[in-house]
């Protein structure tokens, strides 16, 4: 089973206008609203490929009910932890560059932090979890160290998607699979980075800790991949931009979709690469028809020799 989890999950309201300025009344032309966070847009995507996994997370108020009953709806199960505070709303405006309002992450106690422990301790051998978004600064450092810990007992694969002091200290740690993108990836060792070289050196650190896969996404300047014995830099996809939310989680979970069939390590890249994109090119997350199409055109460049 992929269990996915978003500790701070959103509705996504994302409205779309011609031109957004601060300080104005600015009306929309479109809105719409989704379930969000990452780990529920990794599960959302993976449903799109036809592949079943349970939602973790915190959800509370009139928008938690909002979120499971959507992915529900979306043949997505769930497994929430119940919480007193009514789970954020993430406002987008997607004009011609895009804004994001994110709320902040709820406070989670430590009776919740045990929950969802708990259920980490039934998963089974070859399982996945997919810990994605922020990480409520309530969450406590034993509290993660016993969830990676317990992964790697259990032989469980972890793949993180998070930013801040979390990312840092669970690379201290060796999931699984990682996504940050560069500016992520800067962040963990202290720098700017820009240079693709300057990608694969830090990117390459990571791997010599011992994470397997490492993806280091690029927005719309495209993606690096880097694994133990492979480099491979995708080249940029060119469409029409509509809206970049979930862009990353997309690429995440085309990732894990195609491991979880047992494809090559770059081809499962190639889809991480073109579902990112889809999703860049749609109002909402991805769909596989169109990413099918685009991994056809996703150019990779392999360097095996740069490790
Ligand atoms: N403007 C864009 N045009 C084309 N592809 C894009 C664009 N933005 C994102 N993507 C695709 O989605 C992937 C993930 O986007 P990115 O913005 O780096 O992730 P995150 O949302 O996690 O920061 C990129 O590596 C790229 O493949
Ligand atoms: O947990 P964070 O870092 O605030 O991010 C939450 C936001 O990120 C998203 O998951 C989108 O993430 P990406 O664009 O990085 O793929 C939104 O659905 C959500 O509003």
């Amino acid at each position: 089973m992929i269990y996915t989890c978003t500790m701070a999950p959103s509705v996504d309201y994302t409205t779309f206008l011609a031109s957004f300025q601060t300080g104005e009344l600015n009306r929309a032309n479109a809105v719409n609203y989704y379930p969000g966070g990452k780990g529920i847009n990794v599960s959302r995507v993976l449903q799109q490929f036809n592949i079943p996994s349970t939602a973790l997370g915190f959800v509370g108020g009139f928008t938690g009910e909002f979120i499971t009953q959507k992915l529900q709806e979306e043949g997505i199960q769930t497994d929430f932890i119940q919480t007193n505070e009514t789970t954020r709303i993430n406002v987008k405006v997607a004009a011609k560059s895009a804004t994001e309002l994110n709320g902040p992450a709820p406070r989670i106690s430590e009776k919740q932090q045990q929950e969802l422990l708990e259920r980490v301790q039934h998963f089974k051998t070859q399982d996945w979890l997919i810990l994605a978004g922020s990480i409520p600064s309530t969450i406590s450092t034993t509290f993660l160290e016993e969830m990676v810990k317990t992964c790697e007992q259990l032989g469980v694969r972890l793949a993180v998607d998070t930013s801040g002091q979390p990312l840092q200290q669970l690379m201290t740690m060796t999931p699984y699979f990682v996504k940050p993108n560069e500016h992520e990836l800067g962040e963990l060792f202290n720098t700017k980075i820009t240079t693709v070289d300057e990608v694969i050196y830090y990117g390459k650190q990571l791997v010599e800790k011992g994470i397997q896969h490492v993806i280091v996404s690029l927005g719309a300047k495209g993606a690096i991949y880097l694994s133990h014995d492979c480099i491979a830099v995708a080249d940029p996809l060119q469409g029409e931009v509509m809206n970049t939310v979930g862009a990353g989680d997309s690429m995440v979970a085309a990732f894990i979709a195609q491991m979880t069939a047992e494809a090559s390590k770059v081809d499962a890249f190639r889809y991480a690469v073109a579902a990112g994109s889809a999703t860049a090119f749609s109002n909402d997350l991805c769909d596989r028809q169109l990413v099918e199409k685009l991994a056809q055109d996703v150019c990779v460049n392999i360097y095996t020799d740069r490790m």
